[in-house]
């Protein structure tokens, strides 16, 4: 685990800046989906949200990011003492596009950061725009590939590149491992620890691979409805909350 940039959590986070999560409830058509979900999220920590299916992971992220009506309070404090709303960057699950689709890297980064027409040239200034933002992701040589063409890995590199532009004080990023290999696993991971330390931003990512946990996050939170175990992740994969929602034994002893 790598140390933080600012202050440890203290009551009220002094001196961090920090993301606080209190007493979070959802509910849609009837049915409560979150309930008394709170935890803190600190400059330039990774953390991880795991859950079983359905545990409300993705509404937790779309909560945070303001699209659904919720009780409790999400609160950001600023590093600086200043009151503005933080920039969130958010890489979503699996988005859908047409494969055959003609339309390279450098046409649908230029599209989305400066709603230039995909069928117009596009002029050499935005070219070095979108491959200065693509280089944040060592995703440089990517620029004219067609999107249909990139790996699992590739995409995840282009909608990260995407998501830290402009740069975010959080970045959020939903099941960025799924579709990717192995090696493209550890080298997205290897390159969000360098984003998170180079641009000094919190991450919070949900997983499946309970695996990579140890060596790349600060904190787990296990969340199924509300939050079943929060800390370390050598404290939540050994706890009694994690073997009874995955029946499994990975803490710990196991390996
Ligand atoms: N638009 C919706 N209307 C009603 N219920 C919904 C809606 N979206 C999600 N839900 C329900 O909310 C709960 C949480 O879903 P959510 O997608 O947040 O879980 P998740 O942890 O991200 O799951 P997964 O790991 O499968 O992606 C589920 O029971 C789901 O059926």
């Amino acid at each position: 685990m790598r140390k933080q940039k600012h202050s440890e959590s203290g009551p009220g986070c002094k001196g961090a800046c920090c993301l606080k999560v209190s007493d979070l409830g959802v509910e849609m058509g009837g049915s409560s989906i979150l309930h008394d979900v709170s935890f803190h999220l600190h400059c330039g920590e990774i953390v991880a949200l795991i859950g079983p299916n359905g545990a409300g992971k993705s509404s937790l992220f779309r909560t945070i990011l303001g699209q659904m009506p919720h009780s409790g309070s999400i609160d950001f404090q600023r590093a600086d003492g200043s009151a503005a709303r933080p920039r969130i960057g958010y890489v979503p699950q699996s988005p859908s596009f047409d494969r055959g689709d003609p339309v390279s890297v450098l046409d649908f980064f230029a599209a989305a950061v400066s709603e230039w027409p995909v069928f117009l040239p596009i002029p050499k200034k935005l070219r070095a725009r979108v491959a200065e933002c693509l280089e944040r992701v060592h995703g440089e040589s990517l620029i004219d590939k067609r999107m249909g063409a990139l790996s699992g890995g590739e995409l995840q590199r282009v909608l990260l590149a995407l998501a830290l532009e402009p740069l975010p004080h959080i970045l959020i990023l939903d099941e960025p491992l799924s579709g990717v290999d192995i090696d493209g696993e550890r080298q997205l991971l290897d390159m969000l620890d360098e984003i998170r330390t180079r641009y000094d931003l919190s991450i919070l990512l949900s997983t499946h691979d309970f695996a990579t946990l140890e060596r790349y996050t600060d904190k787990v939170i296990l969340l199924q409805s509300s939050v079943l175990a929060v800390g370390t992740p050598e404290e939540v994969l050994s706890s009694e909350a994690f073997r009874s929602v995955f029946h499994l034994d990975v803490g710990r002893g196991a390996r």
